[in-house]
């Protein structure tokens, strides 16, 4: 069948907006046609070139809403007319890894979807007889997408897909980090590196779970009224202070604090992050990702003082199992959305939302087919 896609044929270039083929859903696909689509900062990480895992021309998009057309043999978690949430972290709940309970990276899908391409090794979208490859799993930037049936959540159909297609990665990612990784407590101090939607989403969350002060961090100051909004107590701009952030948070804190999540993807930032953590047991959750080679690097006397590094994907949260829950609360007012959704654009207009994120102009843009 046909489809409008916004594909990125080069690294650096715009997406052209063109009509792919998609073929049928094979054994264990599933063909979802999506409503609605975020931009999260990694698409256009990756649309720059600077992810090693890029391949191009591909189908980019990961935060997605959509509903089932078509099932693949053999599926029978999902039928037609189901809504669905595409995952770009699957749960088989087979693997040892979704057996673990520690965890949840599941690999069902994992070595293909990092390769673009389906578990069987070829993809589903084509442009004038060549391939088109696909994008963490997810590719919601087509509005007819195919997607393994381990990597879809099926959720509430009365959910607003306008605002829940942000549980597909940005919100769920920044809440999932303060409650699975770094477990804030009630009281608990929290620094938070970069207000973009993870950043945001990391301040809700640290809100929910009770923490006491939450320091806001952005060069951009802009983003600060929002951060306020979220239950920051504190905003700090970086480029008002004549020494290192880290020292900043430290003199403000007396020991630093309890938790710092770095929500940017500079490994500069990360260690500010890392080094403003408590003496004797803060703990840093590294959620940004940093270009290819890039290192991180602090002196080991940071660990050996008692602090610790940790880092997320999808915020530790298991798709299948979690996201119907998270959509119900954000229905019932306990997870809030809205206030994420900046900017809402017809699929023709979606370099305009890679123009706003660059020029730090929106949270979230949100794209309707
Ligand atoms: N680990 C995961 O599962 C996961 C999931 C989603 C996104 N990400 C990553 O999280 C990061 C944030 O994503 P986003 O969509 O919120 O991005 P965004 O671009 O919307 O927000 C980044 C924010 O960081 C601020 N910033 C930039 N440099 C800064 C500095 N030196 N000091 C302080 N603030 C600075 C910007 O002004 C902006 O407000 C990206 O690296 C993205 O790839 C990771
Ligand atoms: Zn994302
Ligand atoms: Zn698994």
């Amino acid at each position: 069948m046909k489809s409008r896609a916004a594909v990125a044929f080069e690294a650096g270039k715009p997406l052209q907006i063109v009509e792919i083929d998609v073929a049928p859903p094979q054994a264990g696909e599933v063909l979802v046609r999506i409503t609605h689509t975020g931009v999260c900062h990694t698409d256009a990480f990756t649309l720059s070139g600077d992810d090693p895992e890029g391949i191009f021309p591909a189908v980019l998009g990961h935060e997605g809403a959509g509903i089932v057309v078509e099932v693949g043999e053999g599926v029978t978690s999902v039928k037609p007319g189901d809504h669905v949430i595409p995952l770009y972290t699957a749960e088989c709940g087979q693997c040892l890894f979704c057996k673990s309970g520690k965890t949840n990276l599941c690999v069902a899908v994992r070595a293909t979807q990092g390769k673009g391409v389906m578990p069987d090794g070829t993809t589903r979208f084509s442009y004038n007889g060549q391939p088109v490859y696909h994008y963490m799993g997810c590719s919601t930037f087509s509005e007819y997408t195919v997607v393994a049936e381990v990597s879809l959540a099926k959720v509430n159909p009365k959910a607003n897909p306008e605002q829940v297609c942000l549980l597909g990665c940005g919100v769920t990612t920044g809440l999932g980090a303060v409650k699975n990784t770094a477990k804030v407590q009630p009281g608990d101090s929290v620094a938070v590196f970069g207000l973009g939607g993870i950043g945001l989403a990391v301040i809700q969350g640290a809100k929910m779970a009770g923490a006491g002060r939450i320091i806001a961090i952005d060069t951009n100051p802009s983003k600060f009224e929002l951060a306020r909004t979220f239950g920051a107590t504190d905003c700090v701009n970086p480029k008002d202070h004549d020494k290192p952030i880290q020292q900043v948070i430290v003199e403000m804190t007396g020991w630093g604090v309890d938790h710092s999540f770095e929500c940017i993807g500079n490994v500069g930032v990360m260690r500010a992050a890392l080094e403003c953590a408590h003496r004797g047991w803060g703990q840093s959750v590294i959620i940004g990702v940093a270009g290819a080679g890039q290192e991180i690097s602090t002196r080991p006397f940071q660990l050996v003082t008692g602090r610790k590094w940790l880092g997320t994907a999808f915020g530790g949260v298991k798709g299948r199992t979690e996201l119907p829950g998270m959509v119900e609360d954000a229905m019932a007012g306990r997870i809030q959305l809205a206030p994420f959704v900046t900017h809402t654009m017809p699929l023709t207009e979606i370099n305009e939302a890679f123009d706003l994120m660059h020029a730090g102009k929106s949270i979230r843009s949100v794209v309707y087919y």
